[in-house]
């Protein structure tokens, strides 16, 4: 994506009930469900006949086929305006948290996309801003932000990191831990290098940890997160050094208050799967291109890899990293989350 700082403005924008252009041959100006209010609404479509963008996972579970570009879960899906669709109505259709409680949502119909690439990049933008995956689509000349679509689209897609600061930051048992901070070119976000001791020979110990504000900070139950981060650094402080990378990529990428969507369908039964799928996003929306960027500019090229999960192992070998060896990375199971462990061991893949 950009190196420009676009993409940042634009997901400040979005957060902020702003629109953003996408310059694809014909405008392409949108602006979050979530976050436009009644009044920039009116402003930007006076006469209400914007339509809505929403991801085709969302399409699927409001079971609104979309009749052009069946069957592609990752294809978005414009949904056509109709008189009864207001602004209360387009919140229900992008946020599940009703779906449970009322009949569903419709009659809904699907109309032909224009460009099916301006629309992923709108939508990869939102979720880049933790946002649902759902947008009007006006028809306005202007927006505050513009970005070109093709720096949202193919190779510039592949992030990069800028090193920001490092310090001396001694822990607990481990006096000798530096700590990184490095920028993702794509994200704006700042993620987190903790460089423990000193290690040499062979590959480093080295942990990528997934934020989880939840757990990690308030000790939630509900995962296995906040256990998984101590028994890392732990680990690694006992091999006499290693890594451990804090990714801010909070709720397996779709943010924080996504996450929270996700627990509150949860609440009501669905697992941790069901209800990614159910807010529109797939199981797990992380990458680990900044993770394999972060250990390439600290010169580590191999790593033994604490992890459960064999798409870390093959997200990092695909980004040059070698896994010489997998470390099985398991806590034990309390009663609020071994469900979660359950159904990420028989849907997620993870091993036992
Ligand atoms: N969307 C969503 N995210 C969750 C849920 N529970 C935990 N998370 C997030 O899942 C991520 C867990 O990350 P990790 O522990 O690094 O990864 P993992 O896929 O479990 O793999 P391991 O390396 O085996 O631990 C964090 O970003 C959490 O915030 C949930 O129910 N829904
Ligand atoms: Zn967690």
């Amino acid at each position: 994506m950009s190196r420009s700082g676009a993409v940042e403005r634009a997901i400040a924008a979005l957060r902020t009930g702003r629109a953003v252009r996408i310059e694809a041959g014909e405008p392409f100006v949108f602006v979050s469900i979530e976050t436009a209010t009644p009044e920039l609404l009116r402003l930007l479509d006076p006469e209400s006949k914007s339509p809505l963008l929403i991801s085709g996972r969302r399409a699927a579970a409001l079971s609104l086929a979309n009749e052009r570009d069946a069957a592609d879960p990752a294809q978005p899906v414009l949904v056509a305006r109709e008189p009864w669709l207001d602004r209360a109505a387009a919140i229900t259709l992008a946020d599940p948290a009703q779906d449970l409680a009322r009949a569903p949502i419709g009659p809904l119909h699907s109309l032909r996309l224009k460009s099916p690439d301006a629309a992923q990049a709108a939508l990869v933008l939102t979720r880049a801003a933790g946002l649902l995956p759902a947008v009007w689509l006006v028809d306005a000349p202007d927006a505050s932000i513009s970005i070109p679509l093709d720096e949202l689209v193919g190779d510039n897609l592949q992030p990069d990191v800028t090193l920001l600061s490092r310090a001396r930051l001694p822990l607990d048992g481990m006096p000798d831990t530096q700590i990184f901070a490095f920028r993702g070119s794509d994200d704006g976000q700042d993620h987190v290098a903790l460089l423990v001791g000193a290690f040499g020979g062979k590959p480093p110990l080295v942990r990528l940890h997934s934020e989880c504000l939840t757990g990690d900070v308030f000790g939630s139950l509900k995962c296995d997160c906040g256990p998984q981060l101590k028994e890392a650094l732990r680990l690694i402080g006992a091999a006499g050094g290693g890594v451990l990378l804090y990714l801010r990529q909070e709720g397996r990428g779709i943010g924080l208050a996504n996450k929270l969507r996700a627990y509150a369908l949860q609440d009501r039964g669905l697992d941790t799967v069901d209800a990614n799928l159910r807010l529109g996003f797939s199981d797990d929306e992380r990458d680990y291109a900044h993770a394999s960027a972060i250990l390439r500019a600290l010169g580590i090229e191999e790593v033994r890899l604490l992890t459960n999960n064999p798409n870390k192992v093959a997200a990092l070998e695909a980004e040059g990293i070698k896994v010489a060896e997998r470390v099985a990375h398991h806590m034990p199971a309390n009663p609020h989350n071994a469900d979660y462990l359950a159904v990420k061991r028989e849907k997620s893949g993870h091993l036992p």
